[in-house]
């Protein structure tokens, strides 16, 4: 059988001179399972996101991609496992045209390998910006000119230009209103299913975990308490933690009840 195509194994995690964030952190990512990882605030998603992708090492146990672990296999990592990150506003350079912000990494991969290296890279950015449901003629614009939810396309469109098999996205909808939202869930569901993409997703909403991620991963001050099938993790969570952020999903209220109607006046 393959090996899971990343895994973090017994990882702890400490910032310079302060306590351990994670503690004997342990999951697989197996390819074609979207994954969510929920917990409160603080409770260590966005470090360990860092570590998966290579930004920081563990301080003990390792994070492995393809069963082996990451030292001196970064190219490798980077080329699997792309990122997309919460805020659409901060995340892309003003300064740049969306064309060289989704071409970056053919760039900095080395990937494009053409003799005309501007041609491949407008064709494979033309390309990505079809996936994700822009126009070509974004490719020549600036962010500054595009919506919340369409900065958030052009990133995922940076993440997917370099085929990667696994999308690592740390809140990627919460900065945007519900419709948006909705749409870019679909976006995410859709590239799933067509780049085979296996998508690991940080997500305070458990609505979008449920909706996008077969398994779920739950953190409660750096330790997972639960993990498992998303549905019975958060249709019969089991534990005290999961069973509080459950509670905590705010419902829309039902339509109002029905006036039962008044028996005809036989008067
Ligand atoms: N750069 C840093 N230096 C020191 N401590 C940090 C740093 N970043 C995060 N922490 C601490 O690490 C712990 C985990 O934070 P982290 O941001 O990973 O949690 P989170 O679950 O992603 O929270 P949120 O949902 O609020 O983003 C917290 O106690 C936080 O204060």
């Amino acid at each position: 059988m393959s090996p899971p195509v990343l895994e973090a194994r017994g990882v702890h995690f400490a910032y310079r001179g302060g306590p351990e964030v994670l503690t004997d952190v342990s999951f697989p990512v197996v390819a074609g399972r979207g994954l969510g990882l929920v917990g409160e605030s603080g409770a260590g998603k966005s470090t360990l996101v860092r570590l998966l992708l290579g930004l920081a090492r563990p301080t003990a146990g390792q994070v492995l991609l393809d069963g082996e672990g990451l030292r001196g296999r970064e190219r490798a990592l980077r080329r699997a496992v792309q990122p997309v990150f919460q805020d659409p506003y901060s995340s892309l350079d003003p300064r740049q045209r969306v064309d060289r912000i989704v071409a970056e990494p053919l760039r900095s991969l080395g990937l494009l390998t053409s003799r005309d290296r501007r041609a491949e890279s407008a064709r494979r950015v033309a390309e990505a910006l079809r996936w994700v449901g822009l126009p070509e003629e974004a490719a020549s614009r600036y962010p500054h000119e595009f919506s919340g939810g369409q900065r958030q396309r052009i990133a995922i469109a940076r993440a997917v230009v370099c085929g990667p098999r696994v999308l690592l996205a740390d809140e990627p909808v919460s900065a945007l209103d519900v419709v948006t939202k909705v749409s870019l869930i679909d976006l995410l569901a859709e590239l799933r299913h067509s780049r085979g993409l296996t998508v690991v997703m940080v997500s305070h909403d458990l609505t979008v975990v449920a909706s996008l991620c077969e398994e779920t991963v739950v953190l409660e001050k750096g330790r997972v308490v639960e993990r498992g099938a998303t549905a019975a993790v958060l249709g019969a969570p089991g534990h005290p933690h999961t069973r509080r952020l459950v509670a905590g999903v705010p419902r829309l209220p039902g339509p109002p009840a029905q006036r039962t109607a008044e028996p005809p006046d036989s008067g």
